[in-house]
């Protein structure tokens, strides 16, 4: 355990509260403290939010850290942790900032506990510019679980922007070491399947409009696959109004990808059925094996794990480069991009390279 104060610059590249999550997270387990200063710089309101100070009250708390300036607006707050923790941990964002969001800060830690830890998370569960709860369980779950990371999700209630609300209970099991991961083959698109949802008074029509425009779209460059997207009712376990939409595509090779919309006021249902079915195909439009947001979510774990790992990816995100800049800082990771020569596509695929840095549940 290095007691030296690692300082990150939270204003590089994006910019955001990616970058806090994943210093945090880093920091728990090499028992590093980090101090983070021009929080969230890049953005248009800066500084500490509700959904990442109840990320950072979370780590903290999985850690038995200390958290320092740690409050709403702040832009320079600092984490001197200490043993992880397993057992019963809660965040609230007290808002409908997402659970999803709140689970990408704390799973890395948690997977370096003594044993299994049982996190209650609340908030939003399909917000804006996060994953959805379905994005978490139906993507990234079945995609990290090739490192060696295990866990279970019960959605116990929806929320979504304005009220929040909503709740997930995720359990989580502890790892000596994560596998490094090679996913390089995409394969073909064999199913394209996802859910469309209507909760609280808004009318079911909704949902099936949502669905009918995304099937329409997906058709127009898909024709030799049946789509299904189910049109359907959230009943007791929402909380408020939500609409939204997730599509999800599975190739030969076990690699999925996920379009995904939610209802806004004002916006036509079958838009947003558009807007996700047009994220989907841009994302398989490109022979990589990942989407453009779960390349940024499998780098902490490609940098934590003990070897090689290597992901073939479409263009490669801001929000990417960025966890690759935190994790070689805060661990011996070593990553390298490379450009592929692809017939195959005509969109540019990337090969991200890393050399893991073996991390070690020292409580296991
Ligand atoms: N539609 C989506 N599906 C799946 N994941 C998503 C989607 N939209 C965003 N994400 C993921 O959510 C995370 C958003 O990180 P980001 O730092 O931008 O958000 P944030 O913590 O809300 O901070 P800020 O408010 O500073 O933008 C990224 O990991 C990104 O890949």
């Amino acid at each position: 355990m290095d007691s030296t104060m690692v300082e990150i610059d939270g204003s590089v590249m994006e910019g955001g509260g990616q970058i806090l999550r994943v210093s945090a997270a880093l920091s728990a387990i090499s028992g590093s403290p980090v101090r983070i200063i021009k929080v969230r710089a890049g953005r248009s309101s800066p500084g500490l939010r509700p959904q990442h100070l109840s990320g950072l009250q979370l780590v903290s708390d999985l850690c038995s850290g200390t958290l320092q300036g740690a409050c709403i607006g702040s832009t320079e707050v600092s984490l001197t942790p200490g043993r992880i923790q397993s057992g019963k941990h809660t965040a609230d964002t007290q808002t409908a900032g997402s659970v999803c969001l709140l689970l990408q800060a704390s799973l890395p830690c948690s997977l370096f506990a003594e044993r299994v830890s049982e996190l209650c998370l609340k908030g939003g569960t399909n917000a804006e510019f996060a994953p959805h709860i379905d994005y978490t369980v139906k993507v990234f779950k079945p995609m990290v679980e090739r490192f060696g990371v295990h866990f279970d999700c019960d959605i116990k209630m929806r929320g979504f922007y304005p009220r929040g609300g909503g709740e997930v209970v995720v359990r989580v099991n502890p790892v000596k070491q994560l596998h490094p991961v090679v996913l390089t083959d995409r394969g073909n698109i064999t199913k394209i399947h996802g859910r469309a949802f209507v909760a609280g008074v808004l009318p079911f029509k909704l949902a099936k409009d949502m669905s009918t425009a995304a099937v329409k779209t997906i058709r127009k460059e898909i024709k030799d696959l049946y789509v299904n997207i189910q049109p359907l009712q959230e009943k007791e376990n929402a909380y408020g109004n939500g609409t939204g939409i997730i599509i999800i595509a599975e190739s030969s090779t076990g690699c999925l990808f996920a379009g995904s919309a939610l209802g806004k006021k004002g916006v036509y249902a079958d838009k947003v059925g558009i807007e996700a079915a047009e994220m989907l195909l841009r994302n398989i439009r490109h022979n990589g094996c990942v989407d453009e947001f779960l390349q940024d979510q499998m780098i902490i774990f490609m940098a934590l794990a003990n070897g090689t790992s290597r992901i073939r990816t479409g263009a490669v995100t801001l929000h990417t480069q960025t966890a690759i800049h935190i994790a070689e800082q805060l661990t011996q990771a070593k990553f390298t991009i490379t450009k592929c020569d692809d017939e195959l596509s005509s969109d540019s695929t990337y090969e991200i390279h890393c050399e893991g840095s073996g991390a070690v549940n020292q409580n296991l």
